[in-house]
């Protein structure tokens, strides 16, 4: 039996929330930007052979294969065209086809209970399902074909943003050195280990400022400018936290070679990407190696606003980075640090022939070293279409998983709409209340910046402040 919440879900029937902006703009927006990006593909692909490209020597099997992919691109295009028309249009929203990858009964047979209840249309269905509903399709597109099976259309927007990046992750590596060479007084005083996770929460909490799919449009300055770190900067947003509970919650602290001495689990620390491209800016398995990868060479990536007025990073920044960078592939390789997901995880959960060699986190409470663990049992339920309050009637394996964890921390608004249903709760209702029956199941924190309408544990007074304020909190992501 699945929880049935008190209130109804966000829905784009009403025409003054934001899931309404959403799928009358935001969503046609990134539907254009994917067929722009096949497109683009697509061309280059048509110009390989005319500028004698190297690596497309291209043999007659070559070409075939060439003309075989811009083909299903094309085919691609075409339906990405006829799902922006058909969601303009509020049509029915078809099941998804059986493509061979996880949840399609899932989505279908929720797709179902939809019809029953004449919510089934773009703009009538619960704007949490339809938008997980949206990147599934997605990604049946592409794995239908034969040569786009491993493409992600975000790629290329994810690596943009990253690039643009640089001042922050410059800035974060400098903290992680100051922060070292402030280990020995921190190790004396636990009390500082305070302020030290607070720090490293912020960076993450802010990081989440710059999301793909919200600022369709964000200049340099602006991303560098909503990413800074730093002690001032972290002070003066103090008075954008709505709800703080950072002073709650149990932390490990991971600083050193062996951060984990302190820990009750025996599970490292681990993050979950997503097993296909996801909400644009999601990290999949494949970004997770490649992020390491651009770390490690930064400076053949990294541009900022500085760098354009031809001020590089100085040797030191990137002696900072390089040690940093180094430290996070040593964790990785060692298992100190581990995704969910065996290492050389492709888009949709299979191994990539390249696999390298990492640690992953394993559901029988041990950490293993694997090129060819095949389980995903931890990875798919975070692109499953409902809301986390029933990950234990949905995915017991996982639900059994994370009440091992010392602490699972949900980072960014999706998470947070997910592990409240994105329910019209009135927003003074208790995170507890509003978890369901996940309340209380192993202790959690939700790291988020607000970009969509749901929002609870809100005292009436702060309510009542920042509703005079700002009268877009709910969504801007400040
Ligand atoms: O990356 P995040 O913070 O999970 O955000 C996901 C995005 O998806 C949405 O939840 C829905 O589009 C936005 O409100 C938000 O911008």
């Amino acid at each position: 039996m699945v929880f049935q919440p008190p209130f109804p879900p966000y829905d784009p029937t009403d025409k003054s929330g934001f899931s309404y902006e959403t799928v009358a703009k935001r969503w046609p927006v990134i539907l254009t930007s994917i067929v722009n990006q096949i497109h683009r593909e697509n061309h280059d692909l048509h110009l390989r052979p005319l500028i004698g490209d190297s690596e497309s020597a291209h043999s007659e099997e070559e070409s075939f294969r060439v003309d075989a992919k811009i083909t299903e691109g094309k085919a691609i295009i075409e339906k990405v065209g006829k799902l922006k028309y058909e969601m303009a249009r509020d049509h029915v929203m078809e099941p998804i086809p059986m493509d061979g990858e996880p949840h399609v009964d899932f989505y279908n047979s929720e797709l179902e209970n939809l019809a029953k209840a004449s919510k089934d249309t773009w703009f009538k269905a619960p704007w949490l399902y339809a938008e997980c509903y949206l990147y599934r399709l997605l990604r049946s597109y592409f794995v239908q074909t034969t040569h786009w099976k491993d493409y992600d259309p975000f790629h290329a927007q994810k690596l943009d943003v990253f690039a643009k990046s640089g001042a922050s992750i410059y800035g974060i590596a400098k903290i992680m050195h100051e922060l070292e060479s402030e280990k020995g007084a921190l190790e004396s005083d636990p009390s500082k280990l305070k302020v030290f996770f607070q720090e490293m929460i912020q960076m993450c909490l802010w990081g989440n400022a710059t999301d793909l799919s919200l600022l369709t449009h964000m200049s340099l300055v602006d991303i560098e400018k909503l990413q800074s770190v730093g002690k001032e900067m972290q002070a003066a947003r103090k008075e954008f936290i709505m709800r703080d509970d950072q002073d709650k919650v149990v932390f490990q602290y991971v600083c050193d070679d062996h951060p984990l001495d302190q820990r009750s689990s025996s599970i490292p620390p681990f993050t979950s990407p997503k097993l296909i491209p996801w909400f644009v800016s999601d990290v999949t398995p494949p970004d997770f190696n490649e992020t390491i990868a651009c770390l490690l060479r930064p400076t053949s990536l990294f541009t900022t606003s500085s760098s354009s007025s031809s001020l590089l990073p100085s040797p030191e920044q990137q002696q900072h980075l390089r040690k940093l960078a180094e430290r996070l592939r040593q964790y990785v390789s060692e298992g100190v640090f581990a995704m969910s997901v065996p290492g050389g995880t492709g888009l949709g959960g299979g191994l990539t022939t390249t696999a390298p060699t990492t640690a992953t986190a394993t559901t029988s409470n041990m950490v293993m070293t694997t090129t060819a663990a095949t389980t995903h049992s931890l990875a798919e339920f975070w692109t499953a279409p409902v809301p986390y309050w029933d990950i234990e009637t949905y995915d017991r394996e996982l639900w059994e998983f994370l009440r091992g964890s010392d602490l699972v921390v949900f980072k960014g608004d999706l998470n947070y709409r997910k592990l409240t249903g994105d329910i019209k709760w009135p927003s003074w209702t208790s995170f507890e209340e509003a978890l369901g029956p996940l309340a209380g199941s192993f202790p959690l924190l939700s790291l988020r910046t607000n970009k969509a309408d749901v929002a609870v544990g809100l005292d009436k007074e702060v309510l009542a402040q920042i509703e005079e304020k700002d009268a877009n909190w709910r969504v801007n992501g400040k």
